[in-house]
């Protein structure tokens, strides 16, 4: 029987995306064990979520640091003392240091609410719905330097309705979410999915496009 890898998870907010991998996890459909969930908001309810399941927690403030990378070099020094491998930005809201994140790179993935490379950034349901889009969704990619340039994993879709507005789009994504995010991190905490140096590799070969939530493999 394999170690499961153990993973820290970073979020800013109210933590579902969380409470899906936590839910996976104890339902014994994603072998991973928690080593820490860190917010740098300390009433993000990620937090309460993580300190219910038992999972160690860290709180720290980017009030407390001079400036950015100081801040990002300690998060994930601690996140490295912690004993993570893999490393989750569920709703992790600042974008990384390129010279903290760069010993990460290929063990961190995040889960962003739009089809990449369409809407990098923030507001994008907004901004799919300005656009008049026909379809929407969200996609788990790898963290680079790049923000929210990183290859992208897998993805899943979602035909944007007339009664549609930011909030109804959110809720209607999330389950989405709840989905592909545990599905993701299974592939990579398996093995099955990989970074090497020329990009993501999927069963053994390079991915050279998104996965897509149904496609086999990725229920
Ligand atoms: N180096 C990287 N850092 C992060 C990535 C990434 O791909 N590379 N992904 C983001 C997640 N994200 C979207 O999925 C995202 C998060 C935050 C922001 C942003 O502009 N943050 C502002 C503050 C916004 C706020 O406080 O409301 C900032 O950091 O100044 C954009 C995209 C996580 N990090
Ligand atoms: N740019 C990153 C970003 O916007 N991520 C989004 O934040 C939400 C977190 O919800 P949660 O706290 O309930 O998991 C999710 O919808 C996720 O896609």
């Amino acid at each position: 029987m394999a170690v499961p890898p153990r993973i820290a998870v970073l979020a800013s907010g109210r933590g579902s995306n969380l409470a899906a991998l936590i839910a996976a996890r104890d339902a014994g459909t994603l072998p991973v064990e928690f080593a820490l969930v860190a917010s740098d908001k300390a009433d993000a309810g990620a937090l309460r979520l993580a300190e219910a399941a038992g999972i160690p927690t860290l709180a720290l403030s980017p009030k407390a640091y001079p400036d950015r990378r100081a801040y990002d070099l300690d998060l994930l020094d601690r996140v490295a003392a912690s004993g993570a491998e893999l490393l989750v930005l569920a709703g992790f809201m600042r974008v990384i240091d390129a010279e903290a994140l760069r010993p990460w790179v290929g063990r961190v993935i995040n889960i962003h609410p739009s089809l990449l490379p369409k809407y990098r950034g923030l507001h994008t349901h907004r901004r799919a719905l300005e656009a008049g889009d026909a379809e929407h969704g969200v996609s788990v990619h790898f963290v680079t330097a790049e923000l929210d340039g990183g290859p992208v994993i897998a993805q899943a879709r979602l035909t944007i309705e007339a009664g549609d507005d930011e909030q109804r789009l959110a809720e209607r994504l999330l389950p989405l979410e709840h989905r592909l995010l545990p599905a993701v991190l299974g592939l990579l905490a398996s093995g099955r999915l990989q970074w090497r140096d020329d990009g993501a590799h999927y069963a053994g070969q390079p991915l050279s496009a998104p996965l897509l939530l149904g496609d086999r493999g990725l229920e």
